[in-house]
């Protein structure tokens, strides 16, 4: 998509209208010129009253309407350039959890920030670009009125003066390309040191060599990238500049010479010309930077982001129940795969259900395909075989969003917002100051009336403690904890397994809990052990009728060796 195309899309009538108000401007442009040479070829006799209101009519109609173009074109490039990084914003969020991982945070953060900001830029120059166009048609209608033959020649010149002026801006937007190319890693490089920082500064060789071998290197590329680009934009456009006076010498020694040519024709050529170089200077200008803002724009593009999500309003009629009784996977796989790699990880076929007043246990090595199978279960990866059913109905594509609304969960990446966003902060303050207390977080944290936590610098166990209580907020049918456990201190262990998640239990909640804690599998109804993406044991937790713990005899898979109750 072209940057003409984007204000287009926003709002053609204004577009239109400014291109008129361009014209104009352009067309009492070549009036005023031809007034100008009017006079001049008379030697002054022409000075009259009716041309000097001729004259001021022009000016006045020129400059009006060159303001209403400008500002017409600036409004809806200030509209288009704010809309477009809502819409971005949008996009990502519509955009499937696995492409965006594919393309990695630094990717987005790089078309967030640099593209915009080109695309913003190259915009910014479409206002002037159109006027200067305007002015040049209008100049040229008129030279072309004045004689043909000298336009003729014109012409020619002016075609072999853009192939040498268009060869070289080809060469500047193929470095501009490679100079985005070489910003996205340029972007990777700094989330690595905002990341790493800790890293980077315990260690010195480390620090030495991240600089030396990966900043630096990168960011002095993007630098001769930059030199280059600005050398070759100074040289081709001194070199359009001097193509003027080299028309204008040939205008006057050689063209008297070739073909018979008025002295006023000649004086009004010159003018036509010496007034042209303003607008078709700034154009070669601003040329480049509207191709660093198609560039920026056709990168968007490449990012395949999905487009803005439906809105309540069209969304198709929710047809999933808001309590299920039942969500099942069915056979659903999901597969890894990078460039290079023989064997993809593949999670699954995996067959499974949750059911309400249930707490699953996940377990498994590191890597076995947990988390992984977490994301599937809440609908944040699409399963790339198998489905998903909801009270034994499939959910289609359409639905997945509405199907990821039945989950509070707390990876073990989560973020954590400083706000209780999406929850009415009024109706839920209450049950907020009451996990807070049991949370014992309440000494710390505060929440206002408009929701805004008073803190979220806390302890790694702290923030947690912070999720989970949003978490409690939302209230869903389904949690999911990504091994919410690990940095609690053994008190907390004991406050989540023994009281947070038999609470959730009791009230109905299907309860998933992804752990290492072995001393607690017992909490589980059911527990299921993951080895290399494969489900190999899926056994429910046998109680005692008295709620007793069952002796380890009495579990078919500690019998069996696959050691669910360790
Ligand atoms: N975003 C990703 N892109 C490519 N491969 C991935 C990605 N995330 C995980 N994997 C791979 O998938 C496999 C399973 O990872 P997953 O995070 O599901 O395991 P896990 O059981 O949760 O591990 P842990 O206990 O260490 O958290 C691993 O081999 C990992 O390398």
């Amino acid at each position: 998509m072209n940057l003409l195309l984007l204000l287009l899309r926003r709002s053609r009538g204004a577009v239109i209208l400014a291109v008129c108000f361009g014209l104009v401007t352009g067309a009492a442009s070549a009036g005023l010129i031809a007034h100008i040479n009017a006079v001049l070829a008379s030697g002054g006799t022409l000075a009259d009253r009716g041309t000097v209101l001729g004259f001021m009519a022009l000016g006045v109609l020129m400059l009006g309407a060159r303001i209403a173009s400008q500002l017409l074109l600036t409004r809806l490039q200030t509209g288009t350039t704010f809309a477009l990084r809502d819409e971005l914003s949008q996009r990502i969020l519509a955009t499937p959890l696995r492409r965006l991982e594919e393309l990695g945070t630094h990717r987005l953060l790089a078309t967030l920030v640099d593209d915009v900001q080109s695309v913003t830029q190259g915009l910014l120059c479409l206002p002037p670009l159109l006027i200067n166009g305007g002015i040049i048609l209008g100049c040229l209608t008129w030279l072309a009125v004045m004689s043909r033959v000298v336009f003729f020649a014109l012409l020619i010149f002016a075609i072999l003066g853009v192939a040498s002026y268009l060869l070289p801006t080809r060469r500047i937007v193929g470095l501009l390309r490679e100079s985005r190319r070489t910003d996205d890693r340029f972007f990777r490089d700094l989330r690595s040191l905002t990341n790493g920082l800790k890293e980077l500064k315990l260690h010195r060789e480390r620090r030495a060599a991240f600089l030396t071998q990966e900043l630096f290197p990168t960011a002095e590329e993007l630098k001769q990238l930059q030199v280059r680009v600005s050398t070759l934009h100074t040289f081709t456009t001194s070199w359009g500049m001097s193509l003027f006076f080299f028309f204008i010498g040939l205008l006057l020694f050689a063209l008297p010479g070739i073909a018979p040519v008025s002295p006023s024709t000649l004086v009004g050529y010159t003018l036509a010309v010496l007034y042209l170089q303003q607008p078709l200077d700034s154009t070669m200008t601003l040329l480049p930077m509207l191709g660093a803002g198609t560039v920026a724009l056709q990168h968007i593009d490449a990012l395949a982001l999905a487009s803005p999500a439906p809105t309540e309003e069209t969304l198709p009629p929710a047809r999933l129940t808001a309590s299920p009784a039942r969500i099942d996977l069915v056979g659903v796989t999901h597969a890894y795969r990078r460039e290079g790699e023989d064997t993809p990880f593949t999670l699954g076929p995996i067959h499974l259900t949750l059911r309400p007043g249930e707490v699953l246990f996940v377990v498994g090595g590191n890597g076995s395909g947990k988390t992984t199978l977490a994301k599937l279960i809440t609908g944040l990866y699409a399963p790339e075989s198998g489905e998903l059913r909801v009270d034994g109905k499939p959910v289609a594509e359409a639905e997945r969003e509405q199907y990821r609304q039945l989950f509070s969960t707390v990876f073990s990446d989560f973020h954590l917002f400083d706000t209780l966003l999406g929850l009415a902060p009024g109706a839920v303050a209450e049950r907020a100051r009451a996990y807070l207390q049991r949370l014992q977080l309440d000494r710390k944290v505060r929440i206002d009336a408009s929701g805004a936590l008073s803190t979220t610098e806390l302890s790694a166990g702290q923030r947690k403690r912070l999720a989970l209580l949003t978490a409690y907020l939302e209230d869903r049918p389904v949690y999911l904890f990504d091994e919410w456990a690990a940095d609690q201190d053994p008190m907390f262990k004991e406050v989540f397994y023994r009281e947070l998640l038999p609470d959730l239990k009791a009230a109905g909640k299907a309860v998933v809990v992804i752990s290492h804690d072995n001393r607690y599998f017992d909490v589980a109804d059911r527990l299921v052990r993951l080895d290399s993406g494969a489900i190999v044991a899926d056994e429910s937790q046998k109680r005692n009728t008295d709620g007793s713990e069952p002796s380890p005899a009495a579990s078919p898979s500690a019998a069996s060796g696959t050691g669910l109750r360790l």
